[in-house]
């Protein structure tokens, strides 16, 4: 029996967008950091509006947020501000009280980075193509093309990992909203430190689908990403 075979899953959209932003040093939010004449916030959420079956954006904001108002986005009806927590998975959790309740257990729920500008309509749909009989869900992610090494604090090397087997992990990451629910509360009742719903998920037990994605769909982290995540932008 595919999963939900007498209705289709709907797909639910948690962008989290309520980080400081801390590794970028910068005057504002990370959001809030211009790629030439627009906001980062902007160019994100127009990118996922662009794709077919996203409808709703549910966006994490932080608590102090005063930026939000000023962007183009803030006046767009298919985008609902909430309030987001301390941590990456406590902004997802509060996404997903958003519509706990009108979710069926095995809709999608795909979460994608605010700071992911460049990602591409066609990987968000080839990864919801490529999870359709999936009953956990999966992300984007792209093959490590450098050589890969574990330095110790002292700055010396101590090994070279064998990358043929290790992915970046990019977003969007895509999971039943059951799967990621149970996660995501699991995580938290034992304090487990995540970075991304994935490994919620994989503390479960449970094994995400990797499908390849663009490479080029870099997070701004640091500050020289931005100028990269301009020029990448560029040529799309
Ligand atoms: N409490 C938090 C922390 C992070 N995020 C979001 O999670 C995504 C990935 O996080 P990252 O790029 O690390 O952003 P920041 O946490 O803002 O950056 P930093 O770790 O440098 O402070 C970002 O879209 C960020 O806004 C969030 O919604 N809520
Ligand atoms: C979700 C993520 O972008 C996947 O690469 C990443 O884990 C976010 O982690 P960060 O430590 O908050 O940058």
């Amino acid at each position: 029996m595919t999963p939900n075979s007498s209705q289709s899953p709907r797909v639910w959209t948690i962008v989290p967008a309520a980080g400081v932003g801390a590794r970028m040093r910068a005057d504002r939010p990370k959001p809030y950091l211009r790629l030439g004449d627009r906001f980062l916030i902007d160019l994100t959420l127009e990118r996922l509006l662009k794709v077919g079956r996203i409808d709703t954006i549910y966006l994490a904001l932080h608590p102090d947020d005063r930026w939000w108002g000023n962007t183009e986005s803030a006046s767009n009806g298919r985008i609902v501000p909430f309030t987001g927590g301390a941590e990456r998975d406590d902004s997802v959790r509060a996404g997903l009280d958003q519509f706990r309740g009108r979710a069926s257990p095995l809709d999608w729920v795909l979460v994608h980075d605010v700071a992911r500008p460049c990602v591409r309509e066609a990987d968000i749909d080839s990864l919801l193509d490529e999870l359709a009989e999936n009953r956990v869900g999966g992300l984007l992610g792209a093959p490590l093309t450098d050589t890969i090494k574990e330095v110790g604090a002292d700055g010396a090397v101590k090994a070279t990992a064998d990358r043929s087997r290790l992915w970046r992990a990019l977003t969007p990451q895509v999971f039943r909203f059951e799967v990621l629910d149970r996660a995501l509360q699991s995580a938290r009742e034992n304090s487990a430190k995540i970075t991304d719903e994935a490994s919620a998920v994989e503390l479960l037990g449970l094994q995400p689908r990797l499908v390849a994605g663009c490479a080029d769909n870099i997070k701004v982290t640091v500050p020289e990403d931005l100028a990269l995540a301009a020029w990448i932008l560029r040529g799309h």
